[in-house]
């Protein structure tokens, strides 16, 4: 017989708590004992008589609190009056929206009196002060509230006139289309790379954990690598952080577009071009130096960190290794390599913070976020559906060369052509399509194929008036001295109540101003040492409307105090090659060559002087190469000077335009004419350089193999005397 549940509601308590009397005994021997139920009780309270402690006392529900109203409150407290305040909240709000200035001990001022607040604080809060909520808020409100931002009706109509004229149904994101069962495929979870949570909280540990925060953009398309929003958040949230921008891959663009490039973003926040690379870089120098400059500007800190941020695969992690001459962290032409930030000692008193690469929120196609290195070509489901965006972006002819297809009628075409040519072929002879595209999508992200945004064009802003930073911040370094001399002036006429203390603040302040903009101020970059690696075609190697590109813009003592000033840092490193340095000076005298030539003729100097560099950048290029392979130093050194020679030649020849045409044309066509304008030294370099067919590494030099001894030479004067000792004997 089943015995009938009892279905009440139970008065006994089920719970476990040791506060519950009734509670399930433990097992006698465990070691516990249970209180019984007289303590329970006592705890409770039941039995307690529990008081108020005096100092717990509050008041009455419905009073109110005061606090005294005593004097005390007022002592140490300072005055100042309100035309001073004014005066400071305008100086303050000037240097804010300078970014080649910056704020030092912000937690030290009167910050909260300098945002003036007065506005939206009346507009708010005040309301009910000057009417009753009755007449504002409630069912009988009088209170008009326009929201219209017109004054009459012709105006409201003219509005409306001028909205449907720019009017764009694809914008509208309210407009009810009819539901044609076609939709949008949901994007590939692989596009939304970077965008992460976890990614974002990186990110933002990065720059609360830096004093300087390096934006690393990609040099071939900076404004598509650069996060405006970061910035925006920098400025209002950590205004006393520095923000600089290292334009990274100047490497992969012509040195006109670095130039360019460099001075556009300068009118916004300082701007270093580099490249990374562990035994050819170029900017480092100058990095180095700006860092230990800021560090030096803290030096109420044991020590700074330097945060590097930006989009992903722009090479803030080969910045590093660059800055450091080893690789200190992981490197890699696929998007997301560095993971997690981590932290590197540059110096001492430096730190390094790499962040991983984030993608900040814009209306970017895939294919412009394929373009922009974010997601690995493995990982694309079609490839074949980003070469059309490659084939617009790319110039023809760059793609020609590249893969050596002459034409193509379409991006399917191109990619069959492409196929048959690399022999990527499927069963039957059909080409494999998605193979060639992930070829040419790695390609592209690797730089293997020439491309760069141009920057803003000379009708914008002018090559020739287009400040540089280093011109912006010695122009500052120059007006300042007046400034202060001019505030020092005023403050001591309109406010005699500021105290000295804070006098010696501002004078404190200012003095790191000054110490900030001369920082920026020493550092220079000599463009013209960039080794481009890409071979960029005549039309890309001269800058838009070059016709703005003034001699001084190549010439004058400026280029020659900055090579100096690279060399002598880069020889401070000490990690450069011998031949290296007798590279670089070769360099120089080419350059200061062009300088001295007068400019009578100024179209056909500069002709001579754009040749020449794109000649030079090739040999360069042509010499690195040669340097990797080990080329022994002397025929390295004899090749360059050789190379220096029919340079200067072709120069020499091309400025005698000016004394006469007839014994130009002379020139250029008798190459034996020239040769007999040499001197008999400069003939006799030329003919052993014609002379050296075969230049290559020695293969004993370079490989540790057993025969090596046997099959070296050994000098004749050594044997002739061993023979004599032997004779001897
Ligand atoms: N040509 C050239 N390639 C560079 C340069 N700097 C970096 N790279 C290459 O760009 C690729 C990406 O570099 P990383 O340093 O891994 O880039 P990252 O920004 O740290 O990338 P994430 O780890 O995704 O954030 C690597 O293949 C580098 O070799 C440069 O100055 N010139």
């Amino acid at each position: 017989m089943v015995k009938p549940r009892f279905k009440g509601k139970s008065t006994i308590n089920t719970s476990a708590a040791s506060s519950n009397p009734d509670r399930p005994k433990t097992p006698a021997g465990s070691g516990n004992s249970m209180r019984d139920r007289a303590t329970v009780r006592l705890i409770s309270g039941d039995k307690c008589v529990i008081k108020r402690l005096q100092y717990q006392s509050t008041v009455a529900p419905g009073t109110q609190a005061r606090v005294e109203p005593n004097i005390k409150w007022f002592t140490n407290t300072r005055v100042i009056k309100q035309s001073s305040l004014q005066k400071f909240q305008d100086e303050m709000s000037a240097v804010k929206k300078d970014p080649y200035r910056v704020v030092m001990k912000q937690s030290r001022l009167p910050m909260s009196l300098l945002h003036d607040r007065v506005k939206a604080h009346n507009s708010k809060v005040h309301i009910l002060d000057t009417e009753g909520f009755e007449t504002t808020f409630g069912p009988k409100a009088q209170r008009k509230r326009p929201n219209l931002m017109v004054g009459d009706m012709k105006d409201l109509a003219e509005q409306a006139v001028a909205s449907g004229e720019t009017y764009s149904a694809d914008k509208d994101r309210d407009l009810v289309t009819e539901d044609d069962g076609v939709r949008d495929e949901a994007r590939e979870e692989i596009f939304k790379k970077g965008q992460s949570k976890r990614i974002w909280g990186e990110l933002y540990k990065v720059i609360d954990s830096s004093d300087v925060i390096i934006q690393v953009l990609d040099a071939r398309d900076p404004m598509g690598t650069r996060s405006q929003s970061i910035e925006t958040y920098m400025r209002k949230e950590k205004p006393w952080k520095h923000l600089i921008f290292v334009l990274n891959k100047c490497d992969l663009i012509p040195t006109w577009v670095t130039k360019r490039w460099v001075a556009v973003l300068s009118a916004e926040y300082p701007t270093l071009a580099f490249h990374a690379s562990l035994t050819n870089s170029f900017g480092k120098g100058s990095l180095i130096q700006l860092l230990r400059q800021f560090g030096k500007l803290h030096t109420d800190k044991k020590q700074i960190s330097v945060g590097f941020i930006g989009y992903p695969n722009v090479g803030k992690s080969s910045v590093i290794n660059t800055l450091r001459s080893k690789k200190v962290c992981n490197v890699a032409p696929l998007a997301g390599e560095t993971k997690v930030w981590q932290y590197i000692t540059l110096m001492r008193r430096i730190f390094l913070i790499d962040c991983p690469g984030v993608v900040y929120p814009s209306e970017d196609s895939e294919s412009d976020i394929v373009l922009k290195g974010v997601v690995q070509v493995e990982k694309i489901r079609n490839p074949e559906e980003h070469i059309p965006a490659v084939l617009e972006r790319a110039k023809p002819e760059y793609i020609q060369k590249t893969y050596r297809i002459p034409t193509w009628s379409s991006p399917e075409d191109f990619l069959e052509k492409l196929a048959m040519r690399m022999g990527k072929l499927l069963k039957g002879g059909e080409p494999d399509l998605p193979c060639v595209s992930k070829m040419v999508l790695n390609d592209w992200q690797r730089g293997r194929i020439p491309f760069f945004v141009k920057p803003p064009g000379p009708d914008g802003d002018h090559e020739g008036q287009q400040k540089l930073p280093v011109e912006v911040a010695a122009e500052a370094t120059e007006q300042v001295p007046q400034e202060e001399g001019a505030t020092e002036e005023q403050g001591s006429e309109e406010a005699p109540g500021v105290s000295a203390e804070q006098e010696a603040l501002q004078k404190q302040l200012r003095q790191k101003k000054v110490q900030v903009q001369k920082i920026l101020s020493n550092v220079r970059q000599n463009f013209g040492k960039i080794s481009v690696a890409p071979e960029f075609n005549d039309e890309d190697l001269v800058p838009v409307g070059a016709g703005d590109l003034n001699f001084s813009d190549l010439s004058g003592s400026d280029i020659v105090v900055e090579e100096e000033q690279e060399d002598g840092e880069e020889k401070g490193d000490g990690k450069r090659a011998a031949g290296d340095g007798e590279m670089e000076a070769s360099t120089t005298t080419i350059v200061a060559t062009a300088v001295v030539q007068p400019a009578e003729d100024k179209k056909s100097s500069r002709e001579t002087i754009r040749e020449l560099d794109g000649k030079i950048a090739k040999y360069k290029q042509f010499l690195d190469r040669a340097r990797l392979k080990r080329f022994s130093a002397i025929r390295f050194v004899l090749f360059f000077s050789v190379l220096l020679i029919t340079y200067r030649l072709s120069f020499y020849s091309s400025a005698v335009t000016q004394v006469g045409k007839k014994r130009k044309v002379e020139e250029v066509e008798d190459p034996t004419h020239q040769q007999s304008r040499l001197s008999s030294k400069q003939r006799r370099a030329m003919e052993r350089a014609q002379k050296v067919k075969k230049v290559g590494a020695r293969f004993y030099e370079t490989h540790n193999v057993k025969n090596k001894n046997k099959n070296r030479k050994i000098p004749t004067v050594l044997n002739e005397g061993k023979k004599a000792k032997k004779s001897k004997r």
